[in-house]
Formats: C-alpha cells, sequence, structure tokens
C-alpha cells in the first residue's frame, strides 16, 4: 500500500490537471456514470466538531476511481487549519486498497477549481474585460480559490476581505508578490467589498450572521458559496442572506447532495436550477445575464475519485521514471 503525503501531491497538482478532472466529476454526476451515495457527518457530541465520510465511484477512462475520503472539521480551530482529509483509493477489481493519499490539499484545489468550472459555464460573461471578482474568506479554500481564479480568468481587480484582517492582509502580499501584479486588494468592510464586483466566492465558516446582503448585489452577479452546511448540524447556516436565495437561480454540484443538505434553500424562495453538469452538457440552459446565480457548492466524493486518480497516475509514472 502507497501513502502519497501532501508535500508529494504538492509538488504534482496544477491547476490544468485539477480544472479537468474536476469538470469531468461535475459531467458525470449529471451523465449517470458516478455513484450518487450520500455523505455522512458524524459530529463529537456537544461540539461543532464533524467528520465526513464520503465514498464514491466515478467512471472514466482517465479520472475514474474508487475512493472513500474522510475529512475532520474544527471551525474553531484557532491555530490549525479547520480541515483534515485523507482519500482511500481502492482498486476495482480485487476491492484491496490501494493507496492512502493526504487529501486536504486536494479538498482545497478541487474546491476551487469547482467554483471556476461553475464560473466558466454559468458566468460566460467572465472572460470580457474590466471584471472585478470578490473573495471573502482568506483560509484555506479561500487562498485556493484566489490562486485558481487568478490563473483562470482576467479579472482586472481582485478584493479579498477576511474576517481577521490581517489574514487578508499576509494573503494578498504574498498573492502579489508570487504573481508580480497589484490586483490583489484588501478590503476592509464586506459591503464595500462586494459592491460592484462581478464574480463573489464565499469560503468561510459560515456564522450566525450571513456575510453577504442582497441590496449590496450588482445586477447578473455570480456567486460561488463554499461554506459548509452539513446536514446534521443543528445551528446550521448560511454564507448569503435570504434576500439573496429569493431572487437567484441556485446552481448545485449533485442533486441527491442538495436534496440532502439544502432543502432550506426551497424554503427562502430559491429557485433550485440545475446541476452545473447538467449546464455543461446542454441539457439546461444556464443564466441569462440578468439574475443572480448561485453555484452552493457541497463538495462531491467524485471530485475527489478523479483528484486521486489523476494523482496516483502522475505519482507512479514519476516513481517508474525514478527508477529507470
Ligand atoms: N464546498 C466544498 O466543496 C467545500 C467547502 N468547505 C468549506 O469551506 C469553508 C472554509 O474552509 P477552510 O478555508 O478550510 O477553513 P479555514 O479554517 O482555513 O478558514 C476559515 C475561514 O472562515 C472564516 N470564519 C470563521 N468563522 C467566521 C465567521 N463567523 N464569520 C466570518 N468568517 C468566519 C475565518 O476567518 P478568520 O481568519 O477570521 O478566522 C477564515 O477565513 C468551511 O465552511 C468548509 O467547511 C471546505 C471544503 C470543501
Ligand atoms: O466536499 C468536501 O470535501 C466538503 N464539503 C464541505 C466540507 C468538506
Amino acid at each position: 500500500m502507497i501513502f502519497i503525503s501532501e508535500a508529494e501531491i504538492a509538488s504534482l497538482l496544477t491547476w490544468e490537471g485539477t480544472l479537468k478532472a474536476t469538470e469531468a466529476a461535475l459531467k458525470a454526476a449529471s451523465n449517470g456514470t458516478s455513484a450518487k451515495t450520500q455523505r455522512l457527518y458524524t459530529q463529537i457530541l456537544n461540539t461543532p466538531k464533524w467528520m465526513i465520510t464520503m465514498p464514491g465511484y466515478l467512471e472514466d477512462s482517465k479520472y475514474g476511481g474508487w475512493a472513500c475520503k474522510t475529512l475532520t472539521g474544527n471551525p474553531q480551530n484557532v491555530n490549525g487549519p479547520t480541515l483534515n482529509a485523507n482519500i482511500m483509493l481502492f482498486d476495482e477489481r480485487s476491492g484491496a486498497l490501494k493507496t492512502v493519499l493526504s487529501g486536504t490539499e486536494i479538498t482545497n484545489w478541487r474546491t476551487a477549481a469547482a467554483s471556476a468550472v461553475a464560473t466558466k459555464y454559468l458566468h460566460s460573461r467572465v472572460s470580457n474585460p474590466e471584471k472585478v471578482l470578490s473573495i471573502f474568506g482568506c483560509g484555506e479554500i479561500g487562498r485556493a480559490h484566489a490562486h485558481c481564479f487568478y490563473n483562470s480568468f482576467e479579472f482586472i481587480e481582485i478584493r479579498l476581505w477576511n474576517r481577521t484582517l490581517q489574514k487578508a492582509q499576509k494573503l494578498a502580499s504574498e498573492l502579489n508578490e508570487k504573481y508580480n501584479t497589484t490586483k490583489f486588494r484588501v478590503f476592509e468592510n464586506k459591503e464595500a467589498c462586494a459592491r460592484d464586483a462581478d464574480v463573489i466566492i464565499t469560503a468561510t465558516s459560515p456564522g450566525k450572521v450571513p456575510l453577504i446582503k442582497y441590496e449590496w448585489l450588482k445586477e447578473g452577479v455570480h456567486i460561488n458559496a463554499t461554506g459548509v452546511v452539513g446536514s446534521s448540524l443543528s445551528d446550521k447556516t448560511f454564507e448569503l442572506d435570504r434576500e439573496i436565495y429569493k431572487h437567484s437561480e441556485v446552481y448545485v454540484d449533485n442533486w441527491p447532495g442538495a436534496n440532502a443538505e439544502l432543502g432550506e434553500l426551497t424554503g427562502f424562495g430559491a429557485n433550485m436550477k440545475a446541476e452545473v453538469g447538467e449546464v455543461i452538457l446542454g441539457k439546461i440552459a444556464g443564466p441569462d445575464g440578468k439574475q443572480i446565480s448561485v453555484f452552493q457548492s457541497l463538495g462531491m466524493a467524485s471530485e475527489d475519485c478523479a483528484m486521486a486518480r489523476l494523482i496516483y497516475d502522475l505519482y507512479m509514472k514519476k516513481q517508474q521514471k525514478n527508477t529507470h
């Protein structure tokens, strides 16, 4: 059995590969080539700490795999990341465990890639010049989105907001330096950060008060809301206010997950429109550009299957090269 560490994975991850693998998984959710198994939440009693078990299967010659991810999460972590993930990849013929992959960075990258794929298909105007992107939350998922969207699109400005301001400042400096740019700007005020934005990403552990208000939003804005809304968390909250859902077309990554975990949104008056994969496949037309579109990202086991297979194949290739 092989263990592929975070360090190995970091040397193998590319945005191009991650975007392709994630798009394959989003498509598969809508054409019947991935398993529709529910994920399971297990909470440590009387705490906000959870474990999610995500078994999945994806049929695909390049990105197919049979895997199970376990993630533990503690939204109150102060000195460490909220999430810790590991992925077990199984041999499809024998059922034997083939590989365990550290899954935290894979989760960060594929979550950002899912938002980028959703943005590409739901907000085709993203390729127009002069677009502004606003990212709320500069933790691990927010950071991955900043890199992914910088590398995938041509925004003129990328705004960063974080509850703890210094974290946004640190990330902005890192990104401006790495990419030799001044596009990354820190906003202290949420409303100013959201106003006039063409694309918004929310990547926080949702608090008691929603982060973003409807009255701040530009016509036709596209929002990728990624903050977790677990099915068994008793005090479930959302990053967007109810008015946003009431006036939006909401897209999801998979209906079985949305039916289990996003039931409240229908109660808020949301038009639960389609899976992103249905738009990719041309089964359903995407937004007309006037309405607000929300990709309410849950994350899918099949995305992890695709990523585990991608990384496993790259790792094996590298090992073979090193032994010759
Ligand atoms: N959709 C998907 O596929 C996935 C979603 N997620 C979800 O993404 C979210 C971010 O995870 P991750 O980046 O790993 O976590 P991190 O711990 O790295 O970051 C958490 C972020 O949330 C912010 N935050 C926490 N509480 C509040 C609050 N009450 N109001 C505003 N901001 C708050 C933190 O701000 P501060 O710096 O001030 O503490 C920080 O920016 C989580 O909800 C996670 O469950 C994760 C993986 C996949
Ligand atoms: O898909 C995923 O890995 C997760 N979704 C919410 C928290 C983690």
